[in-house]
């Protein structure tokens, strides 16, 4: 059963992307499909509008809630988990991805604006499972970017999407730690040389040193994830 992909957003080209590389022969093998809506199609006025001003006052505009409940509507079924990216939202992960990669269907809301008015997650929590889902502590412009990254993140995880399931085991934020460094020919490069443990065949050496690096690398650059940390 493949994973079923919808994109809720008012700019589909954004995702014009998925089309090239791992994701569009992910799509062409069968184990993902990726359907784009634009959010406009689903709206009723002849502006086809799909924002308002927010209650209570504030800056920016707030997207109204029934162009998304007309969307939503029109793909999702009991099987679907709806994901609205959201500065607000819980801390998207390595973790998060391989639940994602193992679901059904999931429907992803791209918001834009100062985001989607709120009844909108409040109408579907009863009905399915919505996360509200965020990649970082930055602020984007909507969600689209977001999305992206989500998807890419979780296809990559889908069985069968990567031709060397083996490149999945020492990858960064799979294993304690991030990956150590790589290096490939030329063997020397403006003066440089590769690592000479690598150019050894010792695989016991190659190994130990790898690991070294990955702690080293670790220390300097993401000491939050040590063990123990
Ligand atoms: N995921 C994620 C995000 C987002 C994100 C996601 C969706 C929307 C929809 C509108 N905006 C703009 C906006 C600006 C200010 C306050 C609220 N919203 C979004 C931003 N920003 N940073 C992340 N890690």
């Amino acid at each position: 059963m493949p994973l079923r992909i919808d994109v809720i957003t008012i700019f589909p080209d954004y995702f014009a992307p998925l089309q090239l590389s791992l994701m569009g022969k992910a799509q062409q093998s069968g184990l993902v499909t990726i359907a784009i809506h634009d959010l406009r199609e689903f709206t009723s006025d002849r502006h086809r509008s799909v924002d308002d001003t927010p209650y209570g006052g504030g800056a920016g505009m707030v997207m109204t809630p029934e162009p998304w409940g007309q969307a939503i509507d029109a793909v999702v079924t009991d099987q679907s988990t709806l994901i609205v990216p959201t500065p607000a939202g819980k801390l998207f992960s390595q973790p998060v991805a391989a639940e994602l990669a193992h679901s059904t269907h999931l429907i992803f809301a791209c918001g834009r604006y100062e985001g989607i008015d709120q009844r909108v997650v409040e109408y579907y929590r009863p009905r399915i499972d919505v996360r509200e889902l965020s990649i970082g502590d930055y602020v984007l412009a909507g969600g689209d970017v977001a999305t992206l990254a989500m998807i890419e993140a979780s296809v990559r995880l889908v069985p069968g999407v990567l031709g060397n399931p083996e490149s999945l085991v020492e990858e960064s934020h799979q294993l304690p730690g991030v990956e150590y460094p790589s290096y490939t020919k030329p063997p020397t490069w403006r003066g440089l040389d590769v690592p000479e443990v690598l150019l050894s065949g010792h695989h016991d050496q190659i190994a130990r040193w790898r690991a070294e690096q990955s702690t080293i690398r670790t220390t300097h650059n993401r000491p939050d994830l040590l063990p123990g940390s």
